[in-house]
């Protein structure tokens, strides 16, 4: 069967998938989620004119005379006092400026004898005054429908009165590692068996890029044991991944159970290394199946390249994910002339230039070389070698 391109492959899961539908959430449950539409600002920022400093509010235009202090203003108790030419108002930051006065003086530039005051040097009008709208008027918009909620935002949204927020539902994600040989933590191993990596990896991604836990769950290499976690699987999430078992050996049984649960196969086998046996396939439903081979390698490249780019789609996120950006390779690499190669480098971004090496143990079933990698950087297939100093794609791993 001929590989596809990895370009097509992006292009395949664009084509073919749907956002999720939308809910509307309080706004401290949205963390991650991706907008549906746009929140408006229900009050403006600043919510009213205010003092941005402890001193005094009083008139600009008497200089340095000295004033008389009629009253306090202070966060959260406004005064109703005016301000009269020859007179000022303890302020304290964040209370409401009172009527007449234009100007605050910050306490560090005040003498205070009592309730007399003396500025040691004139201030403007506006000095240490936020006012009302000025970053944001009542009715503005606050961020874009497609954009994903971050900690930040939902500072913005609370306090511009936005207290519930359209977004698409969450992918739910159900994973299953199959393989007689891979054993769970903890058991102890007999011949020809290995501790599983591809169930913690894929929980540890998912929480880490802010998709929340999926459901692991674990199964035979017996065809009729995974028809039925395949079914289960499928009912309760949005996105099953698999690992293992989807390669041309004997007990490769997930192309097969996919098929027979009604899983149409939009592609098989893709032109990349590693993770070249990779499944995808949609239920009529729009439950999608992302069918990955069983070597961890291979199963960190299909989480950080087309995980990724499935999930953003059902999250509905307009921007396509994985962003690539560029930077310069620091030692000569061999290409793949039939794949395109993912490989896993190390990053020097200390004087901004983004300086990549790549790290030895690249193979699909090697993972030890995570603990220097930084990030995944994407080699074209092709028959010459990438010389230092070629410019070349990565995403932080
Ligand atoms: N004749 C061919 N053989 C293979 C081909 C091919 O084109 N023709 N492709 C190779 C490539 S490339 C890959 S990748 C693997 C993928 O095979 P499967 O997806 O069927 O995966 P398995 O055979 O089940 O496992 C592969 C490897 O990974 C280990 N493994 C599996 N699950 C886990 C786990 N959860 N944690 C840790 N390690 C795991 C497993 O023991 C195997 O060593 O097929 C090649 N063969
Ligand atoms: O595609 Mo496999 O993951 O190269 O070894």
């Amino acid at each position: 069967m001929a590989l596809l391109a990895l370009e097509e492959a992006l292009a395949r899961y664009a084509a073919s998938l749907r956002p999720l539908p939308t809910q509307r959430v309080p706004v401290e449950m949205a963390l991650g989620a991706v907008l549906a539409s746009a929140p408006v600002a229900r009050v403006s920022l600043p919510r009213f004119t205010q003092s941005a400093m402890d001193g005094y509010a009083l008139r600009a235009a008497d200089g340095t005379q000295a004033r008389h202090l009629v009253g306090t203003s202070a966060a959260g108790s406004p005064t109703d006092v005016t301000v009269g030419p020859g007179q000022a108002i303890r302020i304290l930051t964040g209370a409401v400026l009172p009527d007449g006065a234009d100007a605050v003086a910050r306490q560090e530039i005040v003498d205070r004898d009592g309730d007399t005051l003396v500025l040691r040097e004139p201030v403007r009008v506006g000095a240490a005054i936020r006012h009302e709208g000025e970053e944001l008027a009542e009715g503005a918009v606050l961020a874009e429908a497609g954009q994903r909620v971050t900690s930040g935002l939902i500072a913005l949204f609370a306090m511009a009165g936005v207290h519930e927020v359209d977004v698409h539902r969450r992918p739910r994600v159900a994973v299953l590692i199959t393989g007689d040989e891979v054993l769970r933590a903890g058991q102890p191993l007999g011949p020809g068996q290995v501790y599983d990596a591809n169930g913690p990896l894929v929980r540890a991604w998912m929480v880490e890029h802010g998709y929340g836990e999926p459901v692991v769950a674990y199964v035979h290499d017996d065809e009729h044991a995974l028809e039925e976690a395949l079914s289960a699987a499928l009912e309760s999430a949005d996105l099953v991944i698999t690992s293992g078992g989807v390669s041309v050996g004997d007990r490769d049984y997930v192309p097969l159970v996919a098929d027979r649960l009604g899983v149409r196969r939009v592609f098989w086998k893709v032109a990349q290394k590693p993770g070249k046996p990779l499944w995808y396939g949609l239920r009529d439903d729009g439950k999608a199946l992302l069918g990955m081979p069983g070597n961890p390698g291979a199963v960190l490249v299909c989480l950080a390249i087309h995980a990724r780019a499935v999930l953003g789609h059902l999250g509905g996120e307009t921007a396509p994910q994985p962003a690539w950006r560029q930077g310069t390779l620091q030692a000569s690499l061999d290409a793949d002339a039939e794949r395109d190669r993912l490989v896993r480098m190390r990053l020097d971004l200390s004087d901004g230039i983004a300086r990549l090496w790549a790290l030895p143990r690249q193979e699909s079933h090697m993972l030890s070389n995570l603990a220097a990698a930084h990030v995944l950087a994407w080699l074209p297939s092709r028959t010459t070698v990438f010389a230092e100093g070629e410019r070349i794609a990565w995403i932080p791993l």
